[in-house]
């Protein structure tokens, strides 16, 4: 059984961590019809007792929601889709997938290999914490998001606006782009900043106890996301080795500048010139420079392409 309207659609998450739990608690305050599992029967048990439907049987959930026609997200951490993506080929062929890793060349490439039929559109949910499971999810987690999804030219469009509407519904608004520039972008401004605040973590700490004890806000919010667990933030950075490799050493050819510069001359304006203007133009779209991408109808000729030009000026879908 089946809903006919995309906004009103099943939906059945595998893997209640921060992302995907949250995402539980974010649909169940919409009414949607949303339930969960997690190999954790610690984390079954604390979302049930949460009053959310979530069961540590794999193969049932996977039934129940072929049986409700549920769009599956996958939220398990990367290194975990190879264990669940054999079963739900076996248990739900036919249900639209999507997830929400925050790589998607690599995802897009494992679900081909391992699920070819499959009906996906990627996505990933630009929002999160230093905090990880079930303890530290929260309904609002999405609020105001931007929430990206992979929109390619041989994209289906029907099945792009039922995941849209789940993004909308969590409080996001969609940016469409394609899984390459995606990956090229997050390298830059989520994957490269979790390196250089584990370095500078490292570099604090090495100093003395003295450093620790004296730093404030430029140390506290520059290391906030090296308190990520250890083994999450690897299997994110290494799932988008090629980019983050690309936006590594183009850091570190800065900073070489930046170190010779104040060697030789006593000075480090070029880089903290530089920084600051891109600072200033990140702070213009934040602050509201967004506008809704316009005069496109999904489905229509060239939509995905349209649709991916637009949200490359900072543009945003909004349904
Ligand atoms: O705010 C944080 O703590 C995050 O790390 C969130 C953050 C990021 O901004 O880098 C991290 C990973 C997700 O894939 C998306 C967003």
């Amino acid at each position: 059984m089946s809903s006919d309207d995309p906004t009103r659609t099943a939906v059945c998450i595998l893997g209640l961590g921060l992302i995907g739990g949250s995402l539980l608690r974010a649909m169940s305050v919409n009414g949607r019809n949303a339930f969960g599992y997690n190999r954790s029967a610690t984390t079954v048990d604390a979302a049930i007792a949460s009053g959310h439907d979530a069961s540590t049987d794999l193969e049932a959930t996977l039934r129940r929601a072929a049986e409700l026609d549920a769009v599956i997200v996958l939220a398990t951490p990367v290194t975990a889709l190879r264990a669940v993506l054999p079963a739900v080929v076996e248990y739900a062929p036919n249900n639209l997938l999507t997830d929400v890793v925050s790589v998607k060349e690599s995802v897009a490439r494992l679900i081909a290999e391992l699920h070819p039929e499959a009906r996906y559109v990627g996505g990933h949910p630009m929002a999160g914490t230093s905090e990880s499971g079930w303890e530290a999810t929260v309904s609002t987690l999405f609020d105001g998001a931007m929430w990206m999804l992979t929109t390619e030219d041989d994209t289906n469009a029907a099945d792009w606006l039922t995941v849209a509407a789940i993004a909308l519904d969590a409080g996001s608004q969609v940016v469409p782009a394609a899984a390459d520039s995606h990956d090229r972008a997050v390298a830059a401004i989520s994957h490269l900043p979790h390196l250089t605040a584990n370095a500078t973590a490292v570099v604090g700490a090495g100093e003395s106890e003295l450093a620790l004890s004296l730093a404030a806000g430029s140390f506290r919010d520059g290391t906030r996301v090296a308190g990520t667990a250890p083994a999450l933030q690897r299997a994110m950075l290494e799932a988008n080795s090629t980019a983050l490799l690309n936006a590594l050493s183009e850091t570190i050819d800065r900073l070489t500048q930046a170190r010779d510069e104040l060697r030789e001359r006593g000075t480090v304006e070029v880089l903290v010139d530089d920084g600051h203007r891109a600072r200033q133009a990140y702070e213009h779209i934040a602050t509201g420079a967004r506008q809704p991408i316009s005069g496109v109808t999904v489905g229509a000729p060239g939509w995905a392409q349209e649709m991916r030009r637009q949200a490359h000026r900072a543009k945003v879908w909004r349904g």
